[in-house]
């Protein structure tokens, strides 16, 4: 990618958030809480191009093939200071039936807090991809209601469209995800809005969670059995059972 100004790639940046890299430390530490999003979705439907317009607020049109950098910056939500990483990955291959998900994205999926699921109104396929994927950071999160956002990108494009917004906003109801029509190339507002949310949600459920960790982690652990005690009874009941033979 060319022309990135404004964001730092994960090698420069300072760890932020925590050393145990679960995102959810900060505050003790006066680090920024820690929030981790990646960007999943076909090749061509304008990742990196909202990647760089949420960090930079530019549109640059023209991007090589992204290979999966990770950005970040600092946002302010409801008065605290966050990290964010945001990790860019690679066009997904869509195949006649199957999601062709390499381990790689994978990766990213499972190290994700939260997701952002785009597709393009002019590619009917990247709209059929939605679905594969939001199952997948469902498979990749089992029991953890990682917030995912759909994001319906290239808005600007009307003329050109394979897929009517509405079926967008109805597919993204129906899996329980946020949505929103952005136009990458002609609308900030749309982008950073779409991140806001997720942040906020992200950043919600670490404020509950980690109260609700260390409860759970002073929850006494049941007892293992006394062995001394499992001996003398042992010990009763043989004596007992020689009794009894001894008697008959
Ligand atoms: N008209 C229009 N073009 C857009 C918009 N967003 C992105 N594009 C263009 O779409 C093309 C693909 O954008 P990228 O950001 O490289 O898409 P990508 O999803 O990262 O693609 P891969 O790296 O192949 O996965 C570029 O030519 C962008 O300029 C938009 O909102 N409107």
């Amino acid at each position: 990618m060319r022309l990135v100004q404004n964001m730092c790639t994960i090698a420069e940046y300072p760890q932020a958030g925590s050393a145990s890299g679960d995102g959810c430390s900060g505050g003790s530490s006066g680090r920024p809480r820690l929030i981790k999003i990646a960007v999943v979705g076909a090749s061509g439907v304008g990742k990196t191009a909202l990647v760089v317009r949420f960090l930079t607020k530019r549109f640059i049109g023209d991007y090589e093939r992204n290979a999966g950098n990770l950005y970040s910056r600092q946002i302010q939500i409801d008065g605290e200071m966050l990290a964010i990483q945001v990790q860019d990955t690679p066009g997904i291959q869509i195949h006649e039936h199957s999601l062709d998900c390499n381990e790689q994205l994978n990766r990213c999926i499972r190290w994700a807090d939260a997701v952002v699921i785009v597709f393009s109104i002019t590619d009917y396929k990247s709209y059929e991809l939605l679905s594969h994927l939001h199952q997948q950071v469902r498979q990749l999160h089992p029991g953890n209601r990682v917030p995912v956002v759909v994001v319906a990108n290239k808005a600007d494009l009307l003329h050109i469209k394979e897929v009517e917004p509405q079926n967008g906003l109805q597919l993204a109801n129906m899996l329980g995800c946020t949505f929103y029509e952005v136009s990458v190339s002609e609308n900030y507002n749309d982008v950073f809005n779409a991140f806001h949310v997720l942040c906020k949600e992200v950043s919600k459920q670490q404020i509950t969670s980690t109260p609700e960790k260390r409860r759970t982690s002073l929850i006494p652990r049941p007892k293992s059995p006394n062995m001394q005690d499992l001996k003398r009874r042992f010990k009763q009941a043989l004596s007992a059972k020689v009794r009894t033979v001894t008697s008959v």
